[in-house]
């Protein structure tokens, strides 16, 4: 077997963004799936994953406090090593496209690198260069006859389930630009169920077959079909979410008396931030026609 050179792995941060409402242990279950898969491949070191719950702005049903969401997910990861949950989307006044969220986080660690590149001095210009040549794209860099290696700034992939990626093809939900850029630049892990049309969805759309080396479709074997959704019918009937969700959602759940059939009216017949925002823009009318 050949030996693995550790420096050469590209750093991967997997970013999970949804409603998350409430987060569920399938939530979880996606960061592990995606990291045994990345790790697997033997390219990737996935060195950290982030939970960003979408904002009150995005106005969907039954989505309740954006303060809520974000703390049992803080509650759910408080035991992992390297799951974390970020809020700064959700802070946010109105809602914003995933696109910009992925860039926001690539953006913070590309200042933590120049920060951390700058005390080791290391020349900025070459810092300069090296981006320009290489956008998103991340191999570490390894210099002629020069050690320590310069480290470069780690990928940050969307991490989502096979919904998400096939709601790419929903008319007036995403823009053509941002699923290109998201492919093209930062790349995609998808978890998937067995047997279902993922990968014929790749094949249909010219865009995401283009891009299919940076869409990593990842296979659920151990089925697990929880959902939100499910939770809070489970919760409006009074029915047990024992092991569905960490125990300390659960309580936190109980405790504040979340969801209700009130709750679940909550933005009932508006119309979701995305239709509003790109139904006028001809450019995400069909995003992914062909
Ligand atoms: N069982 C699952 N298998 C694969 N991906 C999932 C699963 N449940 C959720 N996801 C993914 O988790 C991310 C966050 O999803 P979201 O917050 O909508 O959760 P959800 O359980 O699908 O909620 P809802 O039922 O309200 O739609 C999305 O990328 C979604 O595709
Ligand atoms: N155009 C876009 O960027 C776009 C469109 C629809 C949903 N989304 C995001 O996808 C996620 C979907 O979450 P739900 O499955 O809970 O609706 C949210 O984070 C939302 O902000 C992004
Ligand atoms: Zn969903």
């Amino acid at each position: 077997m050949a030996m693995e050179d550790p420096d050469r792995k590209t750093e991967v941060v997997l970013l999970a963004c949804g409603s998350f409402n409430p987060i569920t242990n399938m939530h979880l279950r996606l960061f592990e799936l995606a990291k045994d898969y990345l790790h697997e491949t033997g390219k990737y070191k996935v060195i950290k994953g982030i939970i960003s719950p979408v904002g009150d702005a995005y106005k969907k049903k039954g989505l309740i406090s954006a303060n809520h969401r974000v703390t049992m997910a803080k509650l759910a990861t408080k035991n992992s090593d390297w799951v974390e949950v970020d809020d700064w989307e959700s802070c946010q006044s109105e809602w914003l496209e995933t696109l910009k969220v992925l860039r926001y986080h690539h953006q913070k660690l590309l200042s933590a690198d120049v920060t951390n590149s700058l005390q080791h001095t290391v020349p900025i210009t070459k810092l300069g260069r090296k981006r320009k040549q290489e956008q998103n794209s991340h191999e570490p860099v390894k210099k002629k006859n020069q050690s320590p290696v310069v480290k470069s700034v780690p990928q940050v992939k969307l991490l989502c389930g096979s919904d998400m990626l096939e709601s790419f093809g929903v008319p007036n939900l995403w823009k053509l630009e941002d699923i290109t850029e998201i492919v093209e630049k930062h790349g995609l892990v998808c978890i998937s169920r067995a047997g279902n049309n993922v990968q014929k969805f790749i094949y249909e759309s010219d865009i995401l077959w283009r891009h299919k080396n940076n869409i990593h479709l990842v296979e659920e074997w151990i089925t697990n079909d929880i959902s939100s959704t499910k939770i809070r019918r489970a919760l409006r009937r009074g029915q047990s979410i024992r092991y569905l969700v960490p125990d300390v959602v659960r309580a936190y759940i109980e405790k504040n008396r979340l969801y209700s059939p009130e709750s679940e009216d909550r933005n009932a017949g508006v119309v979701l931030a995305p239709f509003q925002k790109h139904a006028s823009d001809p450019k995400s009318s069909q995003a992914l026609s062909n």
